[in-house]
């Protein structure tokens, strides 16, 4: 077997933004330059194999194949293999740097790095809407339903809007990037597909229309660099009043940030992890240091001052 190896970054990413459930999602990365998201090796080996290591390695099932990447690599490979019969095994590693059922897409940060790792290692046998197809397909299989608002920004970056359309998946959005998100991770779990049981199967008239007016202002404001309009339609109607019970201290949380001149707040995904949107940076410090002090539950959560990440997932042959 040759020593060739690839390793693959998948960032931190925000589904929802609040306004847009199911159908916006936003790439994380830490200001301090902290690496937040998930990372995989892939290399050639006879024999398939996953180790896992990582600050939260032993909170994933202990059976690999029960883990999300074995999964990503067969579906892979069964693609693959109908285009090319010939194919070097490999081997992967999984650095489980995300805490599982955080918001912050930790499945979506594997899928995508396994997936990124895969296809760099095959010579980039599938084009982005092709990957992005399998990747929301594969988070499909653990969190209920398939959503691309963690995968879509994970492998893309930057901030985006789902259209799901056969040949294209999601669109990139303008950002304003001098805006700040503030991330805190409580520490607790929330598991996506319980926290979208609780929701109700029917919206109301009044919901669904504000849902669509915030949705079409926030785009518009968006291409248009009204960053006022923007933040003044970030209010979610759809997820938030059901889940926020899920979550303890998040009225003191919100009501924090909105008295420390935050512009938006809200549950980042299904939650624990909640976030807050603030253009300077003093008031984004202000926050994050309250929500570390009052937010976190346990040892495992965690603050930090984010922007969009605009390069998404990254895959490196060494
Ligand atoms: N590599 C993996 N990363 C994360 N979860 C995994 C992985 N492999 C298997 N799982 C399982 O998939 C489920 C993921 O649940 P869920 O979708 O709620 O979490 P999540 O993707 O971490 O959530 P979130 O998007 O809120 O961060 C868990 O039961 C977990 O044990
Ligand atoms: N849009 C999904 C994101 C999960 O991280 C949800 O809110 O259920």
């Amino acid at each position: 077997m040759s020593g060739e190896m690839v390793r693959a970054y998948a960032p931190a990413s925000t589904g929802n933004v609040s306004l847009g459930f199911d159908l916006l999602g936003a790439a994380l990365k830490p200001i301090d330059g902290s690496l937040l998201g998930d990372e995989v090796e892939v290399f050639a080996s006879e024999h398939f194999d996953i180790q896992v290591k990582g600050r939260f390695a032993h909170k994933l099932p202990s059976d690999p194949k029960d883990n999300i990447l074995y999964h990503c690599h067969q579906h892979f490979i069964a693609k693959l293999t109908e285009r090319q019969k010939e194919l070097v095994p490999c081997a992967m590693v999984l650095y489980k740097n995300l805490p599982i059922g955080s918001g912050l897409g930790s499945s979506a940060s594997s899928v995508v790095a396994a997936l990124h790792a895969l296809n760099s290692f095959y010579h980039e046998p599938f084009n982005h809407d092709e990957m992005l197809l399998m990747m929301g397909e594969l988070e499909g299989q653990i969190s209920g339903s398939v959503h691309y608002d963690n995968v879509a920004p994970c492998y893309l970056g930057g901030l985006v809007l789902m259209a799901e359309q056969a040949e294209r998946i999601a669109v990139q959005l303008p950002v304003f990037e001098e805006w700040y998100w503030v991330v805190c991770y409580s520490g607790i779990k929330v598991s996506t597909s319980e926290a979208r049981k609780i929701l109700p199967q029917q919206v109301s008239l009044k919901n669904t229309l504000t849902f669509g007016r915030q949705l079409g202002v926030f785009v518009h404001a968006l291409h248009c660099g009204d960053r006022k309009l923007a933040a003044s339609v970030m209010h979610d109607v759809i997820a938030e009043p059901y889940r926020k019970a899920l979550l303890p201290g998040f009225d003191a949380a919100r009501q924090f940030a909105n008295d420390n001149q935050a512009l938006a707040f809200g549950i980042s995904g299904s939650g624990p992890t909640v976030f807050a949107v603030c253009d300077n940076l003093d008031a984004a410090q202000r926050i994050n240091q309250w929500l570390s002090q009052h937010y976190i539950q346990n040892a495992d959560g965690f603050s930090h001052i984010c922007q969009l990440d605009p390069q998404g997932s990254t895959a490196t042959r060494v």
